[in-house]
């Protein structure tokens, strides 16, 4: 059952659209990435679906619920990251955890969430005096404390060091394993491939692919390449005609084809027939940052954000 629904969602800015027909259906207990360049309009649209901007254009519904029309009932079940500028400089963690606890009335105990994020150091420590990562985990601790049905994060891991990066990932993927669905809004590839059973793609205000992180990287043109030294010339047309070759390149007496998995097989029996042998054969996959170079178009988003 879809727990989110998006569809034909518009808004603009000052008559700029930044979200231009955004279309998805999150369903119960996934883990929903949004990937895209930097002002491709990924805020905007989860700040649509938390009921924080009013669409102008589109459908949005929670759990059945329209975000800006029953925006108490949607606060209630969805649990949001919030922005650093949100929180009084004055307030100490453990106030914060307490005082987001009593807003929900079957809150989770903050005190082994805040253990597992790390807090347990900083519960007496004043906001304004807490480091990024800190204040990050922090956010993360507030999001989840009201045992929300769901979750959204936009740049969750965003400032953390590697060590509590995975550290995060765990507990995503533990607080998933409990039910909850997870919008994630990311700029981390490993962590979109990680995480995420599907993602969303979205560039210049537009959804360009909606799939599993293994099908995007599928999509992505070349999704392998096969490199080799040949013991004996090779004929160019035979490895043209190789199935599903993208691209083939020579090289310092040395061969480049881009392809699938199919290439890979095709190619070692060319090898075979031909009585050739590949020295140094290098195979190596496509990951999701290529996916998401083919599909996202150039650097144009950035210039805008
Ligand atoms: N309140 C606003 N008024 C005017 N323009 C805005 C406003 N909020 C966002 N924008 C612009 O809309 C575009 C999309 O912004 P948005 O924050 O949704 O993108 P994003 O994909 O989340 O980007 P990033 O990855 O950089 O966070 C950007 O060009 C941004 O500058």
């Amino acid at each position: 059952m879809s727990v989110i629904e998006v569809r034909e969602l518009r808004k603009s800015y000052g008559g700029r659209p930044v979200v231009d027909g955004v279309s998805f259906a999150v369903e119960e207990g996934e883990i929903f990435g949004i990937l895209g360049p930097n002002g491709a309009g990924k805020t905007t649209t989860v700040e649509c679906v938390e009921g924080l901007r009013v669409p102008d254009a589109g459908r949005v519904r929670v759990a059945g619920l329209d975000p800006v029309d029953d925006h108490d009932e949607v606060t209630r079940i969805l649990g949001a990251q919030l922005q650093q500028s949100e929180l009084q400089p004055k307030l100490t963690v453990r106030e914060a955890l307490q005082l987001y606890a009593s807003f929900h009335p079957d809150a989770a105990d903050w005190r082994p969430l805040a253990e597992r994020l790390g807090l347990a150091p900083k519960l007496s420590t004043r906001f304004a005096k807490l480091s990024g990562g800190q204040r990050q985990r922090l956010f993360i601790a507030l999001a989840l404390v009201g045992r929300p049905r769901i979750v959204v994060l936009d740049e969750l891991t965003t400032g953390l060091d590697p060590r509590a990066r995975r550290d995060t990932w765990e507990l995503i993927e533990d607080v998933r394993a409990g039910g909850v669905t997870v919008l994630l809004v990311t700029h981390f590839m490993e962590e979109a491939q990680r995480l995420c059973d599907r993602i969303a793609v979205i560039d210049k205000g537009r959804l360009a692919a909606l799939d599993t992180p293994a099908g995007l990287i599928r999509r992505s043109a070349g999704a392998t390449v096969i490199s080799f030294t040949p013991s004996a010339p090779l004929d160019d047309h035979d490895l043209a005609g190789l199935p599903a070759v993208a691209s083939v390149e020579h090289r310092d007496g040395r061969i480049t084809l881009s392809g699938t998995d199919e290439t890979v097989n095709a190619v070692i029996t060319l090898l075979a027939r031909h009585r050739v042998t590949a020295h140094q054969l290098r195979v190596v996959d496509a990951t999701l940052d290529d996916a998401f170079l083919d599909l996202t178009d150039d650097r144009a988003g950035e210039a805008t954000a």
